[in-house]
């Protein structure tokens, strides 16, 4: 067995009944219901090797759960194939569900009115795990998450960062050699992100496992993946490096100036797109392929603006992938 995941031409359409409004229309949508295809993913083809952390990326309702549902064997797809670590997810859910760990940063898997320890206990013997190993696994995975100081709280007692901590222990207490992560630091403090962000990283490069992570947190993509998958209307508009998109869309370079008194109205020159303002403070990238080097932007801005101060950045994540999914077009019918 490897920890790989492999996705073949992957889509899954949900079907759903339109309501009409009013009570005339409540009564015309039971006699006559109006069913409508909501394309959520659309033939997509990716892989992760054993080992790979990926960033699957895209803005809301791209259909980034949907995929990690059909990845995660809860949901079978309208067509297409998926593999992880060997077994086919949705036909063979048991076998699959061995081999995965998964978070849900929205949802708990543990056991509400139960203290921690007790879940934990109760997945030991879901999973069989012999008494030794689960107890070291613990003791690895309290050296950076610090559990302990929680063990005995119940489950519904603990703050949301506590909780996600618990629930990143259990899904890997099997030791699977996948793991899937559906937006695990959403609504968290800095450091306790950060905290999961090592406790990932030690997973990945010292356990070797293979994460496939979804985020909408552009500073976690930068610390953690080299790789990102994105997609948008359901369909993969990308799949490259960290280095790639940045290339490929273009704003590979930022000038943040401070204007000197006087500049309201900020028109930037030919060629440069004003991406943010804060009073005197801006920021200007490239604005489209015909976009100027760094050292043109750079005259450019100074001949046009009194500036009393100026730096080059690289491109900010967040900006590039705001370029990469207006590039994805508009969606297509029923997506
Ligand atoms: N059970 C369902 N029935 C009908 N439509 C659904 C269902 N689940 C998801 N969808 C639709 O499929 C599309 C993709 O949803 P999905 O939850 O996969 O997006 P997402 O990329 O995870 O979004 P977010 O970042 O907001 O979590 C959305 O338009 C959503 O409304």
């Amino acid at each position: 067995m490897t920890g790989s995941i492999e996705v073949r031409g992957l889509s899954r359409t949900f079907h759903t009944t339109v309501r009409r409004p009013g009570f005339a229309g409540a009564l015309r949508s039971l006699v006559n219901p109006e069913r409508v295809a909501k394309h959520a993913v659309s033939d997509i083809s990716f892989d992760v090797a054993p080992g790979e952390l990926l960033a699957l990326l895209g803005p809301n309702g791209a259909g980034k759960s949907t995929t990690i549902k059909m990845l995660t064997g809860i949901l079978t797809p309208t067509s297409g194939e998926a593999r992880v670590a060997d077994v086919v997810p949705y036909e063979e859910r048991e076998r699959n569900a061995r081999n995965i760990g998964a978070v849900f940063g929205q949802r708990t898997q543990l056991w509400w009115d139960l203290p921690v320890k007790e879940s934990f206990a109760i997945l030991r013997d879901i999973y069989d795990v012999p008494k030794a190993e689960h107890s070291a696994r613990l003791r690895e995975f309290d050296d950076i998450l610090e559990l302990s100081a929680f063990w005995d709280t119940r489950v519904r007692h603990l703050s949301l960062g506590q909780r996600v901590r618990c629930d990143l222990a259990a899904a890997l207490l099997h030791d699977p050699p996948v793991v899937f992560l559906d937006e695990p630091t959403i609504g968290m403090d800095v450091v306790v992100k950060e905290q999961v962000r090592e406790f990932l990283r030690h997973q990945v490069e010292q356990r070797g496992r293979t994460v496939l992570l979804t985020t909408h947190d552009m500073t976690e993509v930068e610390r953690l993946a080299e790789r990102v998958v994105l997609i948008n209307h359901g369909r993969l508009v990308l799949d490259g490096t960290l280095d790639e998109i940045r290339r490929k869309f273009g704003s590979t370079w930022q000038v943040r100036a401070t204007l000197a008194d006087g500049h309201t109205d900020v028109v930037p020159p030919p060629g440069i797109a004003l991406l943010r303002q804060d009073g005197p403070q801006v920021v200007f990238g490239p604005d489209g392929s015909e976009a100027p080097t760094v050292h043109q932007a750079l005259k450019a801005v100074i001949e046009r603006y009194e500036v009393t101060d100026i730096a080059i950045d690289e491109a900010d994540l967040e900006d590039v992938m705001r370029v990469a999914y207006a590039h994805a077009g508009p969606p297509a019918e029923g997506a």
